[in-house]
């Protein structure tokens, strides 16, 4: 996947053509305004390393959307709920509630402060589901070890390359956080820049008490939920940003930053992929059609490394 020595002698000559990354032409790659990703894109190999941070979403971003034997991959909340020793009566609640408000939530024609209104609603209920009862991390731990090996293909050559170049990655996720680090502690690319916001459950005497705040749903994903967390401190005067994700919500995960920030958006579609590729186009700078493997964020840090290495010589 290394680049050609014609792609490095542009990169050396400050040449960056979109061209040169051929995966970006591939049938399933898909971009509204190729002359924005290649500004950009210039941008951050002229900026380098330490002008990008990475946000991204956990649930079918980093993990993959299909297994290749077919097999669906649980998300962060479905690893809970395979939690063996959880009450019935929370199961069932629990999937009354994901019944009710998932449709909802991917509704394309409901306005968005209802849909607001209806997340909020289902992840407090979640939370006064998960209280007065014991669960241990460890049982958690033992359902994410099967999906360990769900990350996307080339994610640890990704994760590896962004701690080598000390970029900071945000993952974002409106999911369960207990399972969201496991996986990727017992994946190993649980790095010392890789940063994770999301539900984190909360014990009282041993037990189970809801969720810690702040409350993370499907649509308050973005910077400014980020406020006076430690994270802000570290990324605010990175401006170049690499945002991933496989729902619309996703995009607005970089909001907040500062307008002069440059930011690639890039969408991971899968499920309707006919139906839903125009409006990805037009949130997503690049949206990439059942692609279960992380080689085009990893041939834009490839291109930022080798100009690196050049300005370093
Ligand atoms: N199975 C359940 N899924 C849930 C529940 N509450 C939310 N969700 C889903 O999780 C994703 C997490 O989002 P991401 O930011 O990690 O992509 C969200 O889209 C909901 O559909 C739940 O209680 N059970
Ligand atoms: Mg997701």
């Amino acid at each position: 996947m290394g680049l050609s020595k014609e792609q490095e002698r542009n990169i050396v000559e400050n040449v960056i053509r979109l061209e040169d990354i051929a995966l970006l032409w591939n049938d399933n790659c898909k971009m509204k305004n190729p002359e924005r990703v290649k500004q950009i894109f210039n941008e951050f190999v002229m900026g380098g390393p330490d002008r990008l941070q990475v946000v991204s979403d956990f649930d079918y971003t980093i993990t993959k959307q299909r297994k290749s034997d077919g097999s669906p991959v649980l998300s962060s909340f479905g690893i809970l709920n395979a939690c063996e020793s959880l009450p019935t009566k929370f199961i069932e609640e629990s999937n009354n509630l994901h019944n009710k408000y998932r449709p909802i939530e991917i509704d394309p024609h409901l306005p968005m402060d209802e849909k607001v209104q209806c997340m909020i609603e289902w992840w407090t209920k979640t939370g006064e589901l998960l209280v007065g009862f014991k669960l241990e991390q460890s049982e958690i731990d033992a359902v994410a070890s099967k999906y360990k090996d769900s990350l996307r293909d080339n994610s640890h050559k990704l994760f590896d390359t962004l701690n080598r170049l000390n970029i900071p990655v945000l993952v974002f996720s409106a999911g369960l956080g207990n399972s969201v680090i496991s996986v990727l502690k017992q994946a190993n690319v649980m790095y010392p820049n890789v940063s994770v916001i999301s539900n984190f459950l909360q014990y009282k005497n041993g037990l189970l008490d809801g969720f810690q705040k702040p409350m993370i749903h499907s649509f308050n994903k973005n910077e400014t939920a980020l406020d006076r967390h430690k994270y802000y401190d570290l990324v605010h005067n990175r401006d170049h940003i690499i945002v991933m994700g496989d729902s619309l919500g996703d995009a607005d995960m970089a909001n907040g930053v500062p307008a002069s920030s440059h930011i690639i958006k890039i969408g991971f579609l899968y499920d309707h992929a006919e139906e839903s590729l125009e409006k990805y186009m037009n949130t997503f700078d690049i949206v990439l059609i059942d692609d279960q493997t992380m080689n085009v964020p990893l041939a834009l840090l490839e291109a930022v490394e080798k100009k690196e290495a050049v300005r370093n010589i």
